[in-house]
């Protein structure tokens, strides 16, 4: 398929922005429409399944969404990004379908490439923005293609409060602490959550793991991992556990299955030139968005390990077009008193 823009800009004249953003989640979408209604022309880049996701990011892969502010009935998470989308561009973001491969922070103006354009001369940017996103862990088992999101999720927030959840059992994968905050959470929901941790012990904190082992809603299935998803074909009602030392396997009916064993950001195109942690998250100035780059910021999951949800994101977004607006004319200043001095 054919790249598609709403711009007139074409491939082969090598552009120079202001600013550009990169990824199409709830954080680039609304960066992009301050930039935009602040005439700084954004350019963003929504990739052409980037990081194995549509345009729009990770709430095109799910149904519906109750907790956005504004709709009270909810909305679907496609439709949601596609309102996302057309608000960036009713104020003149120029949206490109191709994905950023490679990119060069050495220097400003940055310098980047599109997809199948790593060996031409670059496109530059006076500021970036990386809201590039990032995926749950998932493990593959048998059946989980068939009931993910279909009794399979990996953010209780998200998912918890559905009816399919409500007073059945549940099952959360993990041993560390966002394991740990998920399966207190669906408490409110399910009748009883078992937690399947592979070994003997938990990497959750002293005090979280007081906190599961003493609530009676729970139970944790020690040295215990799933082996296969099982159901009716639409939704899940099984699941196949193994103890690990023993090698025994018996059935586990549960309605819902937790993945809590962490997040991929993606954040290859930026290893070695932003700092990161050591789970590969960017590095941002404690309530900014600005990296250790001065003109690049980062915004949504792709900088927060912790809260991870689309108003989060959308604010974080925000935030980068502000601090990306405030450097610009900052910058815009100096230079005239530069030239005036
Ligand atoms: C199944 C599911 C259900 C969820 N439900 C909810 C919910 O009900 N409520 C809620 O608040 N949150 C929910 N979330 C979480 C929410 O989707 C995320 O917190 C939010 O989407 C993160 O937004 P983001 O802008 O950081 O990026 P993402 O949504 O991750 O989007 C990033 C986008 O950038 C693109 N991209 C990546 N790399 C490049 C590149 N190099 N060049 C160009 N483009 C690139 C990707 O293709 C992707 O489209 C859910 C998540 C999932 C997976």
């Amino acid at each position: 398929m054919a790249p598609i823009t709403n711009g007139t800009v074409p491939k082969s004249t090598k552009m120079h922005s202001k600013v550009i953003i990169i990824g199409s989640g709830p954080a680039g979408h609304t960066a992009a429409l301050y930039l935009a209604r602040a005439n700084l022309q954004p350019v963003l880049f929504e990739g052409f399944m980037a990081n194995g996701f549509a345009a729009g990011g990770q709430l095109t892969t799910t149904t519906d969404v109750e907790n956005y502010p504004g709709f009270p009935d909810g909305i679907m998470g496609p439709e949601l990004m596609d309102k996302f989308r057309e608000q960036s561009v009713r104020f003149g973001t120029q949206v490109i379908t191709e994905t950023i491969s490679k990119i060069d922070l050495s220097a400003r103006p940055f310098r980047y490439w599109r997809e199948g354009n790593e060996a031409d001369e670059a496109e530059t940017a006076d500021t970036i923005i990386v809201a590039t996103g990032a995926s749950a862990k998932r493990l593959s088992l048998k059946g989980e293609e068939t009931y993910w999101q279909s009794g399979i999720s990996a953010c209780a927030v998200c998912d918890g409060a559905v009816p399919i959840f409500r007073n059945k059992p549940l099952a959360v994968i993990g041993g560390g602490d966002s394991a740990v905050e998920e399966a207190t959470y669906l408490t409110k929901y399910g009748s009883h959550v078992y937690v399947l941790v592979r070994r003997g012990e938990l990497r959750a904190s002293k005090i979280m793991a007081k906190r599961l082992m003493s609530n009676p809603k729970i139970t944790i299935l020690w040295n215990t991992i799933a082996v296969e998803c099982q159901g009716d074909g639409e939704l899940l009602k099984n699941l196949r556990i193994k103890n690990v030392l023993s090698g025994e396997e018996r059935d586990l009916p549960v309605n819902g299955l937790f993945y809590a064993i962490g997040h991929e950001p993606a954040t290859a195109l930026v290893r070695n030139q932003l700092q990161t942690d050591e789970d590969g998250y960017i590095i941002t100035v404690p309530g900014t968005t600005q990296t250790n780059v001065n003109g690049v910021f980062a915004a949504g999951d792709v900088q927060d390990k912790r809260y991870r949800q689309a108003i989060t994101s959308a604010g974080s977004g925000c935030m980068a077009a502000l601090e990306v607006e405030r450097l610009l004319a900052e910058e815009e200043a100096d230079a005239r008193e530069g030239v005036s001095a």
